[in-house]
């Protein structure tokens, strides 16, 4: 079994009854359908007193399952329930839950097709031999990824213990959407949010937190390089030889010619929070992790923390090409400036703010999943 430290549940998954002899062991299992991939989370809990996370198996397949809208094939979905099946002791098929939620990749299509790809998941599901809940399978709503992401990451990194005093914020760049949580200090963040969809309530350890947390359809890194382009077809598509080209250009343009092109997707667009403080940092996660270890900025496993500043200086470096880094793909350039941008005249993030770039905490993927997972059991009530 992997080294993590038990993670304490208390209070927040049911305890199980069984019977004598059995297994103290349960599983539960989270698919991420997202715009840019399928994924899969088996979460192995062990029932002490009360129930602790002892670890997580991942994996994951491109791409998203929006690409497939046209094809009736649940391949990816299938082959996830493999490595399921050989995660979870056959015994414990039926009674492990399946879940799935789907994000922006999903949101983003006409809600038929969208539809038509639900039922087929279902279907699958369905006909496999584990448990599967009512409401197993749906399209997430955008304040709630952010939520459930702001819930896991405090989680696992101990701030939701009913001790502590600090939380952390959390910042998620996805394909198609790009997420913002935290816990306000100031009466004012709350007051000065735009009066939809920026401040969300949910019920943890019995007690309410209120976060400032909003998605950005459209957002994501591929929506942003697409919008750039201003050649977002009827239903989001563009020819990737075009956007080739034109990111090419980005690149020969430099730096600043790049942030004026990408502005036009973030400037009006993105709110900017009254204050930006949470306790001390923000956790970063997703594409900002994955374009800093492209960028040489941070390693691939440990991550590291970052200054604001960072992104925009390696931006600059490879934009003009005054690097010794060469870039791992003809985006770099642009996705970086876009980074730099969303996160400075986005949200309105000082140069010298610290951001932690995490792939996972305690071998425990930073994402929403694990936050859905605890959702589902728990009903934490988010509104
Ligand atoms: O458990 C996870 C889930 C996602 N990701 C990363 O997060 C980004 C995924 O964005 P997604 O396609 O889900 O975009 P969305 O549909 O949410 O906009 C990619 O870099 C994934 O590699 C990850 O590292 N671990």
């Amino acid at each position: 079994q992997v080294e993590t430290p038990l993670l304490d549940l208390s209070g927040v998954l049911p305890s199980l009854s069984r019977p004598a002899n059995h297994s103290l062991i349960f599983h539960a299992v989270m698919f991420d359908a997202g715009s840019t991939g399928t994924r899969i989370h088996v979460y192995t809990f062990i029932q002490k007193q009360l129930p602790v996370l002892d670890n997580e198996m991942f994996h994951s397949i491109k791409p998203g399952l929006s690409a497939y809208a046209d094809s009736p094939e649940m391949v990816t979905v299938t082959l996830l329930l493999k490595v399921a099946r050989r995660a979870v002791p056959r015994l414990d098929w039926k009674r492990t839950p399946l879940v799935l939620r789907a994000t922006a990749g999903l949101r983003l299509l006409p809600a038929e097709k969208a539809q038509t790809l639900l039922d087929q998941v279902q279907h699958v599901f369905d006909e496999s031999p584990f448990l599967v809940p009512d409401g197993s399978v749906s399209i997430m709503d955008g304040t709630n990824e952010g939520i459930l992401a702001w819930i896991s990451l405090n989680f696992l990194t101990g701030h939701l213990n009913a001790n502590a005093k600090k939380t952390v914020g959390i910042l998620d760049l996805g394909g198609g959407s790009t997420q913002i949580t935290f816990l306000p200090k100031l009466k004012k963040t709350v007051e000065k949010a735009p009066v939809a969809d920026y401040v969300a309530r949910f019920d943890f350890f019995n007690s309410t937190f209120e976060l400032y947390s909003h998605s950005y359809l459209g957002n994501g890194i591929m929506a942003a390089r697409l919008a750039t382009l201003g050649a977002v077809g009827a239903e989001g598509t563009v020819l990737n030889a075009d956007l080739r080209v034109f990111c090419h250009r980005c690149g020969h343009a430099g730096y600043k010619l790049c942030y004026q092109e990408v502005l036009k997707v973030v400037k009006g667009i993105i709110h900017q929070p009254y204050e930006l403080k949470d306790s001390n940092v923000f956790f970063a996660f997703s594409y900002y992790f994955d374009r800093a270890v492209d960028a040489g900025l941070i390693d691939g496993v440990q991550g590291g923390m970052l200054q604001v500043r960072d992104f925009k200086k390696r931006a600059k470096e490879v934009c003009n090409k005054t690097t010794r880094y060469l870039p791992v793909s003809p985006f770099l350039c642009m996705d970086l400036t876009y980074i730099a941008c969303l996160l400075k005249d986005g949200f309105g993030f000082k140069d010298g703010a610290m951001l932690q770039l995490t792939k996972k905490v305690n071998n425990v993927e930073a994402s929403w999943a694990l936050g859905a997972m605890l959702d589902h059991f728990h009903n934490l009530k988010l509104h």
